[in-house]
């Protein structure tokens, strides 16, 4: 049985490490292109997204989970490609004669009811590829626990802002069924490739948030007002905390949660960051 060829495109570029070089000739079924025995290989690979509300400070702790450990791969969230949707970026596409057509994470903002649904179908396109991809060779080779971390999942896409837009009504009832429909179709479709094992929290008042976006100065953002902000961080303790979100897959019900104190100013506070690590590794080796 042949290799599939985007497996083998995988690996060929990725590269699977030589200590764990896959015997193919062995017949065993393609399941979604991810050969069986390469599922068995990145198994052992737990996955865990970081979730919490705008600009409470995912990619800073992001960062300093980099630093931390060589077993732990974090995936940022692709906020560039919401800010720069290209023209023929389909498969093939010759990418020189790419251009920007458009910044949708503007265009949400400023235009919620026309934009939200497009926004949510794209962001969770882009979540879905990006949780669908294969953990580098050192993660494989790992012998202590290698895990791959996600800044936000396509759990938070559907269960905290899509849920609010509905909620806010930016997005209208055929849009939410619609949304619901395919994205329940894509996570029983893609099975086990995009379970996560467990959610990192992090939580700080709404007003923290809002300090923290100001500072940031990310222009897309300058209307966010703490009205915004307060709806997600309820929608974050509903699903997180109280658990009244209604979630629709068993695994994700029972998911494990670390919650972390993200108010604390921790990037000029060496004992602050050895304390949160500490707490993420003890985390990982439960999971
Ligand atoms: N613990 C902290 N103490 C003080 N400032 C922080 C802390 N964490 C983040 N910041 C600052 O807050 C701002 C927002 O942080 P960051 O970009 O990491 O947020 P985010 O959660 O990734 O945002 P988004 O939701 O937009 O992805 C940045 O200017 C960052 O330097
Ligand atoms: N509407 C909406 N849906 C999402 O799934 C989503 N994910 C992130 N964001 C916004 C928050 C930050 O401004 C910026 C970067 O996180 O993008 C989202 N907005």
């Amino acid at each position: 049985m042949s290799v599939p060829r985007r497996i083998f495109e995988k690996l060929k570029h990725g590269g699977l490490p030589a200590c764990r070089m896959l015997p193919w000739t062995h017949g065993s079924r393609s399941v979604h292109g991810l050969h069986q025995r390469d599922v068995k290989v990145t198994a052992r690979v737990k996955r865990v997204s970081i979730e919490g509300n705008i600009a409470v400070g995912k990619s800073t702790f992001a960062k300093l989970l980099r630093s931390a450990c060589v077993d732990w791969e974090v995936m940022a969230e692709p906020v560039s490609k919401w800010q720069n949707i290209q023209s023929g970026s389909s498969k093939g596409a010759d990418t020189s004669s790419q251009s920007t057509v458009s910044n949708l994470l503007q265009m949400m903002y400023q235009e919620p009811q026309r934009w939200s649904y497009t926004f949510q179908t794209y962001s969770c396109m882009s979540r879905l590829k990006t949780q669908l991809q294969l953990p580098p060779a050192r993660l494989l080779c790992s012998k202590g626990t290698p895990v791959q971390v996600y800044e936000r999942s396509i759990y938070s896409d559907r269960y905290i802002f899509a849920l609010n837009m509905f909620e806010l009504g930016c997005i209208n009832a055929t849009e939410w069924a619609v949304y619901q429909d395919w994205h329940s179709f894509l996570v029983e479709e893609f099975g086990h490739q995009v379970e996560l094992e467990g959610v990192i929290y992090l939580r700080a008042p709404p007003e923290k948030c809002l300090e923290r976006l100001g500072l940031r100065g990310r222009s897309e953002e300058k209307e966010v007002k703490l009205e915004y902000l307060d709806k997600l961080h309820s929608q974050h303790e509903r699903w997180l905390l109280d658990k009244s979100t209604e979630i629709h897959f068993e695994k994700l019900k029972q998911i494990p949660v670390l919650q972390l104190d993200a108010s604390v100013e921790f990037q000029q506070d060496s004992s602050v960051q050895e304390d949160f690590i500490t707490k993420v590794k003890n985390f990982f080796s439960t999971l």
